[in-house]
């Protein structure tokens, strides 16, 4: 894997470089759409600051339909914003305030971006994270083997975990939230509740949700 890695390690590169640059344009749009300086978010995910930004590379190869489950559960991601590659379908999102599943159809050249739980927390619940999973591919591509790539931004591991301040954030009432966590141990303590061996009972598997109960609050 090691090898693998270095032999790669251009290709890396330019992966997390392009990834970057996306990432930089969504920020500032973000930032503005919230009537916020352009650097609002952007400086808070620069990309040679140590933060828990990862690249995950899934393979799922097609299941028997008798013993079909899901790919992966239903769930928010962590972090900013998720910028997800893969040609075939399976990923599926929940409308908001129903029980409806769909699929989001990959379409060529274009990239799926899904919003995080970080975001939600800096825009004081003006952006929403939304729930998905990972179903069986539809239709004609079901036998297909699935790989998705897929580039996960999180804000820089020193960064409370806290709205910014200025813009339309500075309208939304305060609801007690949790001052002064830092990214670090906001990551920490999700991945934490989420293991068996740390499972102390409902509580603290609450302790370790995201905002995925905001997802569905009407908006
Ligand atoms: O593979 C996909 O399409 C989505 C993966 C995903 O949601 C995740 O890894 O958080
Ligand atoms: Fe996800």
């Amino acid at each position: 894997m090691r090898d693998l890695i270095t032999k790669n390690r251009p290709n890396l590169a330019s992966y997390i470089y392009a990834n970057n640059a996306v990432l930089t344009t969504l920020f500032t749009a973000l930032a503005s759409s919230l009537e916020l300086p352009p650097s609002a978010f952007r400086s808070l995910h620069r990309l040679n600051s140590p933060s828990g930004c990862h690249i995950r590379f899934i393979r799922a190869p097609p299941q028997p339909m008798e013993e079909r489950s899901l790919a992966l559960g239903e769930h928010t991601d962590f972090g900013s914003l998720t910028i997800l590659f893969n040609r075939v379908g399976g990923l599926q999102v929940l409308l908001p305030n129903t029980s409806d599943w769909v699929y989001v159809r990959p379409m060529p050249g274009c990239a799926i971006i899904n919003l995080g739980d970080a975001m939600v927390k800096l825009s004081a619940g003006i952006l929403r994270s939304n729930m998905h999973r990972v179903v069986a591919p539809p239709g004609t591509q079901e036998d297909l083997v699935r790989y998705s790539l897929v580039y996960f931004s999180r804000p820089e591991y020193d960064v409370k975990m806290k709205r910014v301040e200025g813009g339309l954030v500075d309208r939304v009432a305060t609801d007690g939230e949790m001052e002064g966590e830092s990214t670090r141990e906001w990551l920490k303590r999700r991945h934490q509740g989420r293991k068996v061996q740390f499972f102390k009972g409902a509580e603290s598997w609450e302790g370790a949700m995201g905002t995925e109960a905001k997802a569905q609050i009407a908006v």
